[in-house]
């Protein structure tokens, strides 16, 4: 397979994914990745990620629409698929008297090319906790050694369910930092996170999901723009809100006013700041706590949740953001 760049590694088209009872988890998502990228899937509790990732892993089949991973069907063309992608479960399920080497060993017989386990090992940074067996790990532990065998076989494809789920603080870098590492050594790398700082970090693209759709979509930054900025500042002694220039003028959505605290929402942020700071001039006032700032991953993530709740965005309304 050629290294292009630009290819699309994995591609999504209206895909559906429904549960025995007839529950329709995955309502038609579209969404591609190239390769080398880092895809995020981001979403409420139960908004469909680890249904849609079981898809691209080929362990179920859809209901509908189409999943292409490396150009095949990972349900139907398993045996293309499955040796060039590595999978990091939610749930291992590891026997639990085996030693962290001895399950890299038996997992390594399964997998075809497997680089040697102290390799990968080293890679989680468990290599001292080889003699141990896998009930006396830690959970975070535990997570690492579930990423340490989706490595085993080289992948150029890594699935991740919510990999640093349990880690602490330090592990949650380390992991990044690996998946820094593999996504700069050409692997793409599709994950699902409850973490926005994790999908800010790591994530070159990201959709959030909302009840099985996909109701954002682009880069961080473009998915952030999509949240009004916000301006801070508390009026000195003497002025009034209604002193200010006229704020819907100054492209301000929204304010409001807490004892001399000024809090004001927009959408045009230089507009507004320069107007604001143009007129303190003037008037010789002085902004103290003067606090400007774009919205975060994660006030767009909330108010992306909020938009779908109250039924405002929806396949036909999905943001997206060129990349
Ligand atoms: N085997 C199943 N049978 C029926 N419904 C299921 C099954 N598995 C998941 N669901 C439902 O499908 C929806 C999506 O679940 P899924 O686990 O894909 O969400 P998620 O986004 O990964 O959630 P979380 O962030 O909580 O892990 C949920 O409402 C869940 O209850």
């Amino acid at each position: 397979m050629e290294a292009n760049e630009h290819e699309h590694v994995i591609e999504v088209t209206g895909l559906r994914r429904v549960y025995g009872g007839g529950f329709e988890a995955v309502r038609g998502i579209d969404f591609s990745v190239r390769r080398g990228e880092v895809f995020a899937l981001l979403g409420t509790n139960g908004a469909g990620k680890t249904s849609t990732v079981e898809l691209l892993e080929g362990l179920a089949a859809p209901a509908g629409g189409r999943v292409r991973v490396l150009g095949h069907d990972p349900y139907t063309d398993r045996a293309a698929v499955r040796p060039r992608t590595g999978v990091m479960l939610q749930e291992g399920g590891f026997p639990s008297e085996l030693t962290v080497a001895e399950t890299a060993r038996m997992w390594a017989g399964c997998v075809s090319g497997a680089r040697p386990e102290r390799e990968v090992l080293a890679l989680v940074g468990l290599e001292s906790k080889a003699g141990v067996r896998v009930k006396q790990l830690s959970g975070g532990q535990r997570r690492r050694l579930d990423l340490a065998l989706a490595l085993l076989g080289d992948p150029e494809v890594l699935f991740l369910d919510e990999p640093t789920t349990g880690l602490d603080a330090e592990g949650r870098r380390d992991t990044w930092e690996l998946v820094g590492a593999l996504r700069d050594g050409g692997t793409t790398v599709l994950l699902t996170t409850h973490y926005l700082e994790e999908a800010e970090n790591l994530a070159d693209r990201l959709a959030i999901m909302h009840e099985g759709r996909i109701a954002a979509t682009g880069t961080p930054a473009e998915v952030t723009a999509s949240e009004p900025s916000r301006i801070t500042f508390e009026l000195p002694e003497g002025y009034f809100v209604g002193d200010l220039p006229p704020l819907a003028e100054l492209g301000v959505s929204e304010h409001t006013v807490d004892g001399r605290t000024v809090r004001l929402r927009t959408r045009e942020l230089q507009r507004a700041a320069t107007g604001l700071l143009v007129w303190a001039q003037g008037a010789g006032a002085e902004l103290r706590r003067l606090d400007v700032r774009s919205a975060s991953l994660e006030e767009a993530f909330l108010g992306i949740a909020k938009d779908a709740s109250a039924g405002t965005t929806g396949t036909a309304a999905t943001k997206e953001y060129a990349a």
